[in-house]
């Protein structure tokens, strides 16, 4: 099922105080909205990311997703949640066949939150996650308990609430005054709303309190720590130069390959793949595909980083070995590296080239080639 994630985020955030709306306030180092996109867009069900914002937060949005290149659609917001779902429902992208609307003030969603709402699509038009009310209830007046209240069958709903996009936006069209959820939305039109298991960790940031709630919780969280290797062979043919890590080097003969044949960008582009589980560079580049002949590497690695950056990795280091008895690598290797650096957005201490011969064993010590060998380590945070 083709899925757009609708994640709202045009309310001012009034209770829970501070400078600027809850969404863009830093949690652990990152504004909540941008963790709350990047849980969808990491998601491998979830194909589209619609971003619903005030009308007055596009620089505040801009600064929270600088440097995440996450491609999603944005959307100006109404003055109430459902207005503001609905401007989302009007952006979702021909084709897809269900939507999960979700409050960008719920930064922890899990994976396995969105599979459980996902999983129950198959079967409902709709599935929203809920917890038990697990506390008495009472009915207060003027600061005193007037009445117990049963809690039997309450439960406490959470987002994302998953629809047929279908269903979810005819009901939206034929409702009249406010929600408080979407489910309460499709219910007025008679959908089947499943209930999923929530989850205690996906708090919305609602009150200042929330925020040093939601650190604790990430500080739990497990570092996830991957790393990857990539290895890659061009041979040689006729020509005057190589191209390797995006430097030119002179040399007696070039580089044979569908691309530019940079041996050492590949060897790194598809070390990051392999941290990611994410194939090669064939898989997302086939070389049968006449668009990518001739072309420059730095496509390859920077869609390799974008990737991992959208998953919430950031490279920790990366480390190159070339295998080569010419050309002498020594003497590029910190161009190399500057501009391997520059591709990765990382620094250049986190970046090492280094070559080595093979004691002119083998096809490199024939020089009839040249091997790269790379391992990068990813961190998510
Ligand atoms: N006009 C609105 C109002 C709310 N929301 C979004 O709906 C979610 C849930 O709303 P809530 O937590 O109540 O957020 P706010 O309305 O911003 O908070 P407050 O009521 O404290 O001002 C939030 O992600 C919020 O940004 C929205 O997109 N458009
Ligand atoms: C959609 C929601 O998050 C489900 O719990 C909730 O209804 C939003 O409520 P609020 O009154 O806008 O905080």
């Amino acid at each position: 099922m083709q899925t757009t994630a609708l994640i709202v985020a045009a309310g001012r955030g009034t209770r829970a105080g501070g400078d600027k709306p809850k969404q863009y306030q830093p949690l652990a180092g990152r504004a909540v909205l941008a963790r709350t996109v990047m849980a969808f867009a990491a998601h491998p069900r979830v194909s589209q990311v619609v971003v619903v914002l005030h009308p007055e937060d596009d620089a505040l949005f801009r600064e929270a997703m600088a440097g995440l290149e996450i491609p999603l659609t944005t959307v100006k917001g109404g003055k109430t949640r459902d207005a503001s779902v609905q401007a989302g429902l009007a952006a979702v992208s021909e084709g897809q066949q269900a939507v999960l609307i979700h409050d960008g003030a719920r930064p922890l969603v899990g994976a396995a939150l969105i599979d459980r709402v996902l999983d129950a699509l198959s079967e409902h038009p709709g599935a929203a996650p809920a917890l038990p009310v697990t506390d008495a209830l009472w009915k207060g007046e003027n600061g005193k308990v007037a009445a117990p209240h049963p809690r039997a069958g309450l439960l406490r709903a959470q987002t994302p609430q998953g629809f047929h996009l279908r269903a979810i936006r005819r009901a939206h069209a034929e409702h009249t005054g406010g929600a408080a959820d979407d489910v309460e939305v499709a219910l007025a039109a008679g959908l089947d709303v499943a209930i999923v298991e929530g989850d205690e960790d996906n708090l919305k940031i609602t009150h200042p309190g929330d925020f040093a709630r939601a650190t604790r919780i990430l500080q739990e969280r497990k570092m996830d720590i991957r790393i990857g290797n990539g290895f890659d062979v061009h041979a040689f043919c006729e020509g005057d130069g190589v191209i390797l890590c995006g430097v030119t080097v002179p040399h007696d003969k070039a580089l044979k390959g569908h691309s530019d044949a940079d041996v050492g960008m590949h060897a790194v582009t598809d070390a990051i793949y392999g941290a990611l589980a994410e194939g090669d560079i064939g898989q997302h580049f086939p070389p049968s595909d006449p668009e990518w002949k001739g072309a420059a590497s730095d496509i390859f690695l920077k869609h390799a980083v974008e990737l991992a950056g959208r998953r919430g990795y950031r490279i920790a280091n990366a480390d190159l070995t070339l295998i080569c008895e010419h050309p002498r690598i020594g003497p590029h290797a910190s161009r190399m590296r500057a501009e391997m650096s520059r591709l990765m957005g990382v620094a250049q201490d986190r970046m090492s080239v280094k070559a080595t011969t093979s004691e002119r064993l083998g096809f490199t010590g024939r020089e009839e080639g040249i091997a790269a060998l790379a391992t990068v380590t990813l961190v998510q945070e």
